[in-house]
């Protein structure tokens, strides 16, 4: 089974308070890891950490060990999604579905398909700004239907999203895993799918 990430004694300080410590693990492909922990803990800093948002005070990260080809292009086979569902507000549901599929390099995407899939058809002329905040999480989330990349990294990705929100989620999560990618994800909620691979991952106040 190939390994998609490998992550070794990371170390990262925010405000002269250590986040965590020696902190290593991989991933392997068809895993989920579930990164865990209280507001402030160090959750969103460990994620953009692993795609250099952020710096370290320690620690290497190699993407793809096994895979020569995908470790030098690590970017383009890594989907790296904030918090921040990051719609443009004055875009309609529809053109933000499609700028979003070209800022991935695809020109081909049928937007219409999309919004049917995460639930939005009939919303699809309104500014993304007059739509719930769920609404607008689907909107970003759509770009989980057309991903390439093996590896997801993803920062609170059920956020506002309603009970059938979720389950969609988790749904296309499952799908991405059998077809051999894997998944980083934090949340404060537990996942109501248990994938075969689950690993937690709990930082506690410096502590892990
Ligand atoms: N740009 C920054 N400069 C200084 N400190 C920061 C910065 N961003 C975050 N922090 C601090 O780092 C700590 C960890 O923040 P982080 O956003 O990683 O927490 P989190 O576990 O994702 O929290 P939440 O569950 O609330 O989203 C917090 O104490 C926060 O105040």
């Amino acid at each position: 089974m190939s390994t998609l990430l490998d992550v070794k004694q990371l170390a990262s300080q925010r405000a002269g308070r250590t986040l965590f410590a020696d902190l290593s693990f991989s991933l392997q492909a068809g895993a989920v890891l579930h990164i865990e922990g209280e507001n402030g803990a160090g959750k969103s800093t460990l994620l953009r950490s692993l795609v250099g948002l952020v710096e370290l005070q320690a620690g290497t990260i190699q993407f793809f060990p096994s895979e020569h080809g995908l470790a030098q292009e690590w970017r383009q086979h890594t989907l790296f999604m904030g918090h921040k569902s990051a719609v443009k507000a004055e875009l309609t549901a529809l053109e933000n579905v499609a700028l979003q599929a070209q800022l991935s390099g695809l020109t081909q995407v049928d937007a219409w398909q999309l919004l049917e899939t995460v639930g939005l058809l009939g919303l699809e002329d309104l500014p993304a700004g007059q739509l719930s905040a769920g609404q607008q999480r689907r909107i970003a989330l759509t770009r989980l239907w057309y991903s390439q990349a093996p590896l997801w990294i993803l920062d609170e990705p059920f956020t506002a999203l309603d009970t059938r929100g979720i389950d969609l989620l988790q749904q296309r999560f499952a799908q991405h895993i059998e077809a051999g990618g894997a998944i980083i994800l934090t949340s404060h909620q537990a996942l109501t799918w248990q994938p075969e691979q689950l690993q937690r991952l709990r930082i506690q106040g410096g502590e892990l």
